[in-house]
């Protein structure tokens, strides 16, 4: 099959069992997929798995390719992973954080590196970024360098955790807009996002996490309905068009105390 395929995966930490048996809808290539769930439904986890980052029972293919038997630097080719947090600490400046991410792939010339590096932090708006300590940048700033980490290896499956989490308004839109052209370029693109509005304008589907498994997936309007947000995120909410024709998610009351998450 062409995409992402997840069949039966189990995740476990210690004797807790974080996703049991989940088996996903295939995720082609030229679509942006949203993964929702609350807190601690295993949103991460899961994407840390597809990267290969953590281990797991069960199948994970790339384009029929099973992700856990490629070698590093193949794998690092064809996968390129959003953290939700950079690590902190780093000495290097924003361009030399991206020729490390490409190396992964293995040596390229150093000219062809730094004009792919170049290429990338302009594509994404950060040229200006590119001589300043990593360790000195705002959050929304290191969140699209870190953007560009993922992407400098034109990777086929682009999986991103919470990437829009410190973008102020205008930068979502062009980080979202961005994950558009990127799938329309044939990739596949699967992004952790909290924000269900968002989700609803951007995502081509979403698939929804809860209690170790999957609970729904589909179009956005498919999904994102008052039972579902009841069922799964206990609020009261509503759903509705607004005057462009975009979905709104409106909350409107928490229905119950949530359980402390994990
Ligand atoms: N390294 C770890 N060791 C033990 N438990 C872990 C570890 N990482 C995550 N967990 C637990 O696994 C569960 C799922 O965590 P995960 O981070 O995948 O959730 P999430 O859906 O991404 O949540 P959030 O929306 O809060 O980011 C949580 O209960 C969490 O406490």
């Amino acid at each position: 099959m062409n995409g992402l395929s997840v069949r039966d995966v189990s995740i476990r930490y210690g004797r807790r069992v974080i996703l049991d048996g989940l088996s996903l809808p295939d995720l082609p290539a030229g679509q942006v997929t949203v993964l929702a769930g609350p807190n601690a439904a295993g949103k991460s986890t899961l994407l840390r798995a597809v990267a290969q980052l953590g281990s797991y029972h069960g199948g994970i293919t790339l384009d029929g390719r099973d992700l856990a038997h490629l070698p590093g630097a193949e794998r690092a080719r064809l996968v390129g992973f959003m953290p939700q947090t950079l690590p902190s600490g780093s000495s290097l400046i924003v361009l030399q954080s991206i020729l490390a991410a490409l190396r992964a792939t293995g040596e390229t010339p150093a000219a062809e590196a730094d004009a792919a590096a170049m290429a990338v932090l302009d594509r994404l708006g950060i040229a200006d970024l590119a001589l300043r300590p990593l360790d000195q940048l705002s959050g929304g700033q290191r969140q699209m360098v870190s953007l560009a980490q993922a992407i400098v290896r034109d990777p086929r499956l682009l999986l991103l955790d919470e990437p829009t989490s410190a973008l102020d308004l205008a930068r979502q839109v062009r980080l979202l807009a961005e994950l558009r052209r990127l799938a329309a370029e044939g990739r596949v693109v699967l992004a952790v996002l909290h924000d269900l509005a968002l989700a609803a304008q951007w995502a081509d589907r979403i698939v929804v996490l809860h209690q170790g498994g999957l609970h729904s997936h589909g179009q956005p309007a498919q999904v994102l309905t008052p039972a579902m947000l009841a069922e799964v995120y206990q609020v009261e909410a509503r759903v509705e068009r607004c005057s462009r024709g975009n979905l709104t998610v409106m909350i409107d009351r928490e229905l119950a105390a949530q359980p402390s998450v994990g």
